[in-house]
């Protein structure tokens, strides 16, 4: 389980998330949605201690990341595709994660299977597609085999084979018992993905609940995603407000 309970983080003059309360539950897909510059990425940083609360509290299964020693065991996340060092290939990226994490070295050959880069593990990083870092950052938040997954923009570069397959492993994970906790500007994604959805605009909460209740009558997320948030855009292509 996911708990951000009151969340205040501010940077100098900018209050990037303002007071944000939500739950993300276990056999949930969660979809995390708001408008550039909502506090979308912030959230996600405070929660995997990263950076440090103003006020408030962001959770992991009832403790905030940094408390916990298990790490990879603990949730897993793909937040930058970027992570993993070019030179390195992806099965020594992996390898070194699992032995700093005590996990055992099976569970690389594993990840890899699963995410379909099998027979590029021995490519070095800095030559893979954005898809594929994509895929490798899905590994790696996977290799713990942890209760918690938190997702931030994932099928960002996949072709279409690719979105499939993350949507699918989602649903499965989900299906599992996992929290799963997706961040993305993609609203068809998330209405084919997320179970519930928490909207926020100008760091607060715009919305939460089950998809099927937000999209409401019409049936369509984006529709319901605009009306939410038509007063808490801050960019907005033309100055139209
Ligand atoms: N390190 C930082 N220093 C100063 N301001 C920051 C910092 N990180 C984020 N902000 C500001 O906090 C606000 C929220 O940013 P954040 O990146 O969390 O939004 P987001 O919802 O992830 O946006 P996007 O959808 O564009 O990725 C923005 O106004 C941003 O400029």
């Amino acid at each position: 389980m996911i708990q951000v309970d009151e969340l205040v983080k501010r940077y100098r003059a900018t209050t990037a998330v303002a007071g944000l309360s939500f739950i993300a539950r276990p056999g949930r897909v969660t979809g995390f949605l708001g408008p550039n510059g909502a506090g979308k990425t912030t959230t996600l940083r405070v929660l995997l201690g990263l950076d440090a609360p103003t006020s408030g509290r962001a959770t992991i299964s009832g403790v905030s990341f940094r408390s916990h020693r298990r790490g990879l065991r603990h949730a897993g996340a793909l937040l930058d595709a970027q992570q993993a060092h070019p030179g390195r290939t992806a099965a020594v990226h992996l390898a070194a994660l699992a032995r700093s994490n005590g996990l055992p070295r099976g569970r690389v050959d594993e990840v890899l299977g699963e995410t379909g880069l099998t027979s590029v593990a021995g490519r070095r990083v800095g030559a893979f597609s954005l898809g594929m870092r994509q895929r490798l950052g899905v590994a790696t938040a996977l290799l713990g085999d942890p209760p918690v997954l938190i997702f931030d923009e994932p099928v960002n570069g996949m072709d279409p084979e690719g979105v499939r397959w993350a949507r699918s492993l989602f649903r499965r994970l989900a299906a599992e018992g996992r929290t799963v906790f997706l961040s993305s500007h993609l609203i068809g994604e998330m209405a084919e993905t997320a179970d519930e959805i928490v909207v926020i605009g100008q760091g607060r909460l715009l919305a939460a609940g089950p998809i099927q209740d937000l999209a409401g009558p019409s049936g369509s997320l984006e529709e319901a995603f605009f009306a939410l948030t038509a007063g808490s855009v801050d960019y907005r292509a033309g100055g139209a407000r």
